[in-house]
């Protein structure tokens, strides 16, 4: 019998459209045995419902079609009452970084709905919101929705369902580092590249261009805050046995100049950061002077569950000081590999390889539907 499954997109931004092209060429390409349809696509102000269940049109989809059918978004009850009210299957996708919405998805996923998300908030906030999603969810054997993340880290990357093999399998993750922001790798890629002999150019510029590339959260100071990289950290750590508190329980370098630190907003912030590119070019030139350029890393240490973030030097031999864009590289070390790593590397942000992670979340989820 084929299944029937429904679906409600939250969020259109970068990720949200690139999203919705890949699943209307998923339901084209009519590759899997469900009938999935979207019934519902909203924004933080306006929203496409079908209330009779008949498929929203993906062709073409523009998230101005939102604002030109002037419905408001549904409350999170009125939403899962409404995806109840079909009788089949459903699922949220949250395209967005609403640490609100992430704090709702236990209801979700209490009432049977399904959740794929790139958003990271509810899985590296506080260890309760953590607890009380996978205490909901049907992963393991409960009663409840699914819950698939992966591309809360490395975007498309294979890093969570990594983890999950490892640990799954019996292997034991004993350190895992790397470069976790596509961001802060195409900043540092493109500000200190290895041996060019071109002047430099100025930080705040690369920032602009990251920002521009759809790279960045949407507030761009969450990266430079070092708190993305936390917080994909604090994903692996607890994915790897750690009980991590929450992203601001570990050292975590800021790349915000003091001042700036009281901006009001995003744009006050990027129009102050090119007085700060000195310091920041600064330090880019005495790692120069040293034969070797910074980069932006982390690590998780689980035998003695040390987590930092932060700036550090590398040679320019070393794999970190050669990536190029925006690759992520994360390198795990386990009981079962040795002293040999396990490496996943690529590109680790930007919209259509993002879209990617959440897709193959939603196919997964398919499978499992019985
Ligand atoms: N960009 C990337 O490379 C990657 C992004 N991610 C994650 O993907 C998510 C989306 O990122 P991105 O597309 O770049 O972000 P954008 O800022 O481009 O888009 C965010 C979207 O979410 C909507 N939104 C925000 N809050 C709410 C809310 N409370 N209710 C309804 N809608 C809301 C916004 O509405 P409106 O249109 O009205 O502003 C917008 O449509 C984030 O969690 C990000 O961390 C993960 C990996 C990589
Ligand atoms: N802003 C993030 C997006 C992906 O998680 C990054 O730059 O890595
Ligand atoms: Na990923």
């Amino acid at each position: 019998m084929t299944k029937d499954i429904k679906v409600a997109i939250i969020g259109v931004g970068g990720v949200g459209k690139a999203f919705i092209s890949q699943l209307a060429n998923f339901i084209d390409r009519n590759r899997s045995s469900a009938s999935v349809s979207v019934v519902y696509i909203s924004r933080s102000s306006a929203a496409l419902i079908s209330k009779n269940y008949q498929p929203l049109s993906l062709t073409a989809f523009v998230p101005e079609q939102l604002d030109a059918a002037g419905a408001p978004p549904l409350s999170v009850p009125d939403l899962i009452q409404f995806l109840k009210g079909s009788g089949g299957e459903a699922i949220l996708i949250d395209n967005t970084s609403s640490i609100d919405l992430a704090n709702q998805y236990p209801d979700f996923l209490n009432a049977g709905i399904h959740i794929a998300t790139p958003n990271k908030k509810g899985f590296s906030s506080e260890k309760k919101l953590w607890d009380d999603i996978f205490a909901a969810a049907g992963n393991n054997g409960g009663t409840g929705g699914y819950v698939f993340h992966e591309a809360s880290v490395g975007a498309g990357l294979p890093v969570i369902s990594t983890v999950k093999d490892l640990v799954d399998t019996g292997d034991e993750i004993t350190k895992v580092e790397g470069v976790f922001s596509g961001t802060m790798s195409f900043l540092f890629n493109e500000f200190a590249p290895v041996g060019s002999s071109d002047p430099p150019r100025a930080f705040s510029e690369v920032v602009k261009v990251a920002k521009d590339a759809g790279y960045t959260e949407p507030d761009p100071r969450d990266d430079l805050n070092g708190l993305d990289v936390a917080r994909k950290l604090t994903i692996l750590a607890r994915l790897s046995g750690l009980d991590i508190a929450s992203p601001t329980s570990f050292p975590v370098q800021s790349l915000i100049p003091k001042p700036l630190e009281s901006a009001s907003s995003s744009q006050e912030f990027m129009d102050g950061l090119p007085n700060f590119d000195g310091d920041i070019g600064k330090l880019a030139d005495d790692a120069k002077r040293e034969g070797k350029v910074v980069r932006f890393v982390g690590s998780i240490d689980v035998p003695s569950k040390a987590v930092k973030v932060g700036l550090e030097k590398f040679d320019v031999s070393h794999p970190i000081a050669g990536l190029k864009g925006s690759d992520n590289i994360i390198a795990f070390y386990t009981k079962r590999y040795g002293d040999r790593a396990l490496i996943v590397q690529g590109a680790g942000a930007g919209a259509e390889v993002t879209a990617m992670g959440v897709l193959s979340d939603v196919i997964k989820i398919i499978a499992r539907i019985k």
